[in-house]
């Protein structure tokens, strides 16, 4: 059975107010977008890398993915990230992938994923009945804010987690519950399976794997690879 992993870039970062999309911001060297291929093109029970660009994106043709022997690009992004993972699985059934393939869904933008941690995951979920995502338990106090962002309560946080990605399901139930439960509440993959009566497993993933959101996170994203960088030197 094939392991994929599909990564949703065709996003336009509105929240980092740059000029450009934020997956392609220069970080450490490269593109974000190049690390985080890379890292999954790592991981080597992955069979396949395949990207959702924007159809008119025109920068990805710019930056040299030679060496990248499994890594596929679709030109098929929505106007959601739900859509662009909707459009991506259905492009991938249409190709001939068996219904039941296992689908990593990682955001392009966040770079800093290890390929230790999503094999990990991989090894974890194989043969779960369900699927499920990286996620972090919640380390901070909680506040609801009011309209005028004062407190209006204090949320208990336990049992809550973040969730990260990658997420991981079977293509054919996942593109099923992205298209009966599109709308703006399926913010990610598990949010889609949980509303056809599921529950994804929760896999502990790390703080390392941030996602670059706002301007700060390009720098948070810098040392973290740097940190990894050195460790890797260390070996
Ligand atoms: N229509 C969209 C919107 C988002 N994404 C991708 O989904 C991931 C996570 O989304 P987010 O961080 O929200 O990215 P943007 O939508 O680009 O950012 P913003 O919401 O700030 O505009 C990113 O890799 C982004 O490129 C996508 O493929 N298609
Ligand atoms: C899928 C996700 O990364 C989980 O944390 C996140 O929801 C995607 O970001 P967005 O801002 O909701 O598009």
């Amino acid at each position: 059975m094939s392991i994929i992993a599909l990564l949703p870039a065709a996003g336009s970062g509105s929240r980092m107010g740059a000029a450009i999309p934020k997956q392609y911001l220069p970080l450490c060297g490269k593109t974000v977008i190049e690390h985080t291929v890379a890292a999954l093109h790592a991981v080597d029970e992955i069979d396949h890398v395949v990207v959702v660009i924007s159809p008119d994106d025109t920068r990805w043709d710019e930056l040299s993915w030679q060496g990248f022997a499994r890594l596929k690009v679709l030109r098929c992004g929505g106007d959601s990230r739900a859509a662009s993972v909707c459009n991506g699985l259905a492009a991938l059934r249409d190709d001939g992938l068996e219904a039941q393939s296992w689908v990593l869904v990682h955001d392009a933008a966040r770079p800093c994923i290890s390929p230790a941690l999503v094999a990990g995951m991989i090894a974890e979920l194989k043969d779960d009945p369900v699927g499920g995502i990286l996620a972090v338990p919640v380390a901070d106090t909680l506040k609801a804010a009011d309209a005028g962002q004062r407190i209006a309560a204090t949320r208990p946080r336990d049992g809550l987690w973040q969730a990260q990605t990658p997420q991981m399901f079977r293509l054919q139930p996942l593109h099923d519950a992205l298209v009966s439960g599109m709308g703006p509440d399926i913010t990610d993959e598990a949010s889609a399976i949980e509303k056809t009566g599921q529950s994804p497993k929760l896999v502990h993933g790390s703080p390392w794997n941030l996602k670059v959101t706002w301007p700060q996170d390009l720098h948070l994203a810098s040392l973290i690879l740097a940190g990894a960088q050195a460790t890797t030197n260390k070996d």
